[in-house]
């Protein structure tokens, strides 16, 4: 079956080479016509975990071509990017998943007019070197639910193996949220510090100031019940992916956008409506803004 996926970024990469080993036929959406044909011509090269590299071949057409076609479609652009996708309301018998950090996109998603929409996480590692490789830098997992519909188990299904599972998630809102907490408190400090996951565990002046940021966006969220749990599973995340470097580092590293607004710039924004105080949120922000000016 072939089912499109729109970015050809590192997650984009990653999800069409387990769509291929799943028997799938991946369409690459991409912003340049350069990078989609590379990709059709010399294929798409995954490089895993421990560094061996095979090469696949898939479709690829540049994102100015989209039509449509495929009845399934992964979503893999950032969030400073999902305002190039409005023209998605037109095709209203596709069944999108969306895989952002952040959550500036659910407005866009409760837009949409489709029947069936999907949310994920992702909680994989994965660069993207050159136009047609991606390299594993960590493996996890995405955890996935129904946004609108019930087609969550069919996704699973054409995404899922043992290198790259798919955890079904009853409901959507927890997953997200979870999530948001925990790229709240691990991607600007890395970013500001140019630090890698693990290192916010053994830096103590780090690992403090990830305490702080945690404490305040779980306070905004209303889910201070929950604060032993979650800071725990924050610490597990930060030590199962204490290689990676964040994606907000990455984007700094190499002086693109970072997903900011959707993430630290949501629980500001919340904690202005609730009247909570974001002393460590407020400056995080402005200090990954002037980079991404800088940028
Ligand atoms: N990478 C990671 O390890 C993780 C990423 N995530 C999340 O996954 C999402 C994707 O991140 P990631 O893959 O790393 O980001 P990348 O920047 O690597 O990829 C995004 C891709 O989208 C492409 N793109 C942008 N606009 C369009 C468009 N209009 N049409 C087609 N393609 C477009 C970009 O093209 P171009 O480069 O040519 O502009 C780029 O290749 C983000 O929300 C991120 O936070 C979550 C967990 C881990
Ligand atoms: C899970 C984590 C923190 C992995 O680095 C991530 O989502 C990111 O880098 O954006």
């Amino acid at each position: 079956m072939r089912v499109s996926v729109i970015g050809g970024g590192a997650i984009g990469l990653l999800v069409s080479y387990f769509i291929n080993k799943n028997g799938g036929e991946p369409v690459v959406y991409t912003r340049s016509y350069e990078q989609a044909e590379e990709l059709r011509k010399f294929g798409l090269t995954y490089k895993s975990v421990d560094g061996s590299e095979t090469t696949v071949m898939v479709d690829a057409k540049p994102f100015a071509q989209y039509s449509g076609e495929e009845s399934w479609c992964v979503i893999a652009v950032k969030q400073t990017a999902m305002n190039e996708l409005m023209g998605l309301n037109k095709y209203r018998n596709v069944s999108y998943l969306f895989l952002q950090n952040g959550i500036s996109h659910l407005s866009f998603l409760n837009s949409l007019p489709q029947k069936q929409i999907g949310i994920g996480v992702v909680e994989h590692g994965a660069i993207k070197t050159g136009l047609t490789t991606v390299h594993h830098l960590g493996e996890g997992r995405i955890k996935l639910s129904s946004y609108r519909g019930d087609y969550e188990q069919r996704w699973s299904e054409l995404l899922h193996s043992s290198h790259f599972p798919i955890s079904l998630e009853t409901e959507w809102e927890p997953m997200v949220y979870e999530k948001l907490i925990m790229n709240a408190s691990i991607n600007p400090l890395t970013a500001l510090l140019r630090i890698t996951n693990g290192e916010l565990l053994t830096n103590i002046y780090a690992l403090s100031m990830m305490r702080e940021l945690f404490n305040e966006t779980i306070s905004v969220l209303n889910m201070t019940e929950q604060r032993e749990v979650l800071w725990k599973e924050l610490l597990v995340l930060c030590r199962n992916t204490s290689l990676n470097r964040s994606s907000m580092l990455k984007s700094v590293e190499s002086g693109k956008q970072t997903e900011i607004e959707s993430i630290t710039g949501e629980i500001i924004k919340r904690g202005l409506q609730l009247k909570i105080k974001t002393p460590y949120s407020r400056f995080a922000y402005e200090a990954i803004r002037a980079l991404d000016w800088r940028g």
